[in-house]
């Protein structure tokens, strides 16, 4: 079972107590039986899914709640907050501290994801403006060097290693000195793995955190082991001072299980999850965004995070364009830029409240990719003049024709690309201005709102900001009323490639009620889409 249908059979358990008529000790034991049927095929360890069981019914007490207590709330957030207190052991994962030069050990078995998790945790800290530098411990393995190596070049991360030096001890000692000496502030030491829990292995992890004193060792495990995580969980916790856990594989077949075991036999803290092999695939955890995405009610905490990691606000030409009104060339491929470096859209989409996977149905995400990488190559084919227009140049044809040459890209797709350029265009022209709602904002307030998009999303700064109820209605009908703001959202993700489960999402997102005009309008500030 993965994680998904783990989450989906949970949520019909919950939907299923909702819907009777009477909340008794009958309905909350049907309740939790199917619970843990689910936790158990999805192998959670038997221990957990029995404390679970009876932590719920410790707290729902049904004979001591007031009769006029709404009994399903309080099972469902019994049920949620012990979902969550499977994967949180009530810890907070380490963090590096800025003005300090923090080291950092990963652990784990062969081919647990480790070298890929170290480049991915390297690229995460580096956009958040750490200096990092990446040393390979790893002798075991033929290739290890030569992979940590492609990894970091690849995302521009300076790495130490040998390909002659046979002590890994004498390498992490070396690596970690000449990053030091060079003041970075992040060092992230990647060490061997085994195939499996050996003596010697651990031997040399012992010694290479002797030697180099981490501030943090992270135990890297695959979220596919099933039963196994548990007993390797706990080997390396004799061995190593695991502070915190990184779950990788969780995109695919992962029964989520596991590492949900991991955090009880280690009692330390899931502090990320890998979602997939790019470099950008890793998710900052958090037990209850962990707990709302599997359920489907989506990770507004994790959406609020990567608009921060945009860091929308260095945009400042964008900033001062939209609030007159305009829109360029070159501020849509800023944008699209923006939201290429943040990784696959289908993770951007997982975040979104309400979005289920069956809704992300006919949402090809690689296909959009694509789609963004090839406008790229037209946007790089442009002259400057041309970016920095709206588009006009392009009515001439031999200009069009110029640049499908230059980019690979047919003149048909260069055609949709300036369509959706237009009518966005037109938008802000008509949201913009002394008299529209982005002209009213001063840049400072608009650069607030992209460097705090959870407060831009707060109701009520929200309408502060759109002149409240009646700035927000004349808003909407400068949009074109609700059906033309979900037009405009669908031709920006991506010309219309979305198709009925496309639709159905701006449906929900527009229909979400103020919450779900909130986040479109935070994301919109920021340029998102
Ligand atoms: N789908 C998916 N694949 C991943 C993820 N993390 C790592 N991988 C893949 O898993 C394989 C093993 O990853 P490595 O990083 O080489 O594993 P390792 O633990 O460093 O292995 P050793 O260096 O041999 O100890 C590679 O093909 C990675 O691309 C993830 O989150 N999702």
């Amino acid at each position: 079972m993965v994680l998904n249908e783990l989450g989906a059979r949970i949520n019909t358990a919950l939907q299923a107590l909702s819907r009777e008529a009477v909340i008794d000790e009958r309905a909350v034991d049907a309740l939790l039986r199917e619970i843990c049927g689910a936790l158990l095929e999805s192998d959670v360890n038997v221990r957990l899914v029995h404390t679970l069981r009876q932590n719920v019914k410790k707290r729902v007490d049904l004979d001591e709640l007031a009769a006029s207590s709404n009994k399903r709330k309080v099972v469902q957030s019994a049920v949620f907050d012990e979902l969550c207190r499977l994967v949180d052991p009530g810890v907070q994962p380490w963090k590096p501290q800025r003005g300090k030069q923090n080291v950092v050990m990963f652990v784990g078995l062969q081919g647990s994801g480790k070298t890929t998790s170290c480049t991915k945790l390297a690229a995460y800290y580096k956009r958040k403006g750490l200096k990092v530098g990446l040393v390979c411990a790893d002798t075991f393995r033929a290739g290890a060097f030569d992979q940590l190596k492609q990894n970091a070049s690849r995302a521009h991360i300076p790495y130490y290693g040998s390909y002659t030096e046979p002590d890994p001890v004498r390498i992490a000692v070396d690596g970690v000195a000449q990053f030091r000496a060079s003041k970075f502030d992040l060092i992230i030491v990647d060490t061997s793995g085994r195939h499996k829990q050996e003596a010697e292995l651990f031997a040399e992890m012992e010694q290479i955190a002797a030697a180099i004193k981490p501030h943090n060792t992270i135990f890297v495990m695959d979220g596919t082991i099933g039963q196994a995580a548990d007993a390797q969980a706990r080997a390396f916790k004799q061995s190593a001072d695991i502070g915190s856990i990184i779950i990788t594989k969780m995109d695919g077949h992962a029964k989520g299980g596991g590492a949900i075991s991991a955090v009880a036999a280690t009692g330390s803290p899931i502090e990320f999850i890998g979602t997939g092999e790019h470099i950008h695939d890793l998710d900052a955890f958090s037990a209850r965004s962990f707990v709302s995405k599997m359920l489907g009610l989506g990770d507004i905490g994790g959406l609020v995070e990567t608009v921060k990691d945009m860091q929308l606000e260095k945009n400042e030409d964008m900033m001062k364009n939209l609030a007159k009104g305009v829109f360029t060339l070159k501020d849509m491929r800023d944008q699209l830029q923006s939201i290429l470096k943040m990784g696959p859209l289908s993770k951007i989409m997982g975040m979104v409240p309400g979005m289920s996977p069956e809704m992300m149905q006919g949402f090809d995400a690689d296909e959009s990719t694509r789609r963004l990488r090839s406008y790229m190559c037209v946007f790089d084919s442009m002259t400057e003049a041309e970016l920095n227009s709206d588009g006009k140049p392009f009515e001439n044809e031999s200009r069009l024709r110029r640049v499908a040459r230059g980019s690979g890209v047919r003149p048909v797709e260069i055609q949709a690309l300036l369509h959706q350029h237009r009518q966005f265009g037109q938008l802000v022209k008509k949201m913009g201005g002394p008299k529209g709602m982005l002209g009213k904002m001063n840049p400072a307030m608009m650069q607030q709102m992209a460097k705090n998009p959870a407060a831009a999303a707060n109701p009520a700064n929200m309408l502060k900001q759109m002149g409240g109820m009646g700035g927000m209605q004349k808003m909407i009908q400068q949009m074109g009323g609700m059906s033309g703001v979900q037009n405009m959202m669908k031709q920006m993700m991506g010309g219309g490639g979305g198709g009925g489960g496309m639709q159905e999402m701006m449906a929900q997102m527009m229909g979400g009620g103020g919450g779900g005009m909130q986040n479109m309008m935070a994301q919109m500030m920021g340029g998102r889409r």
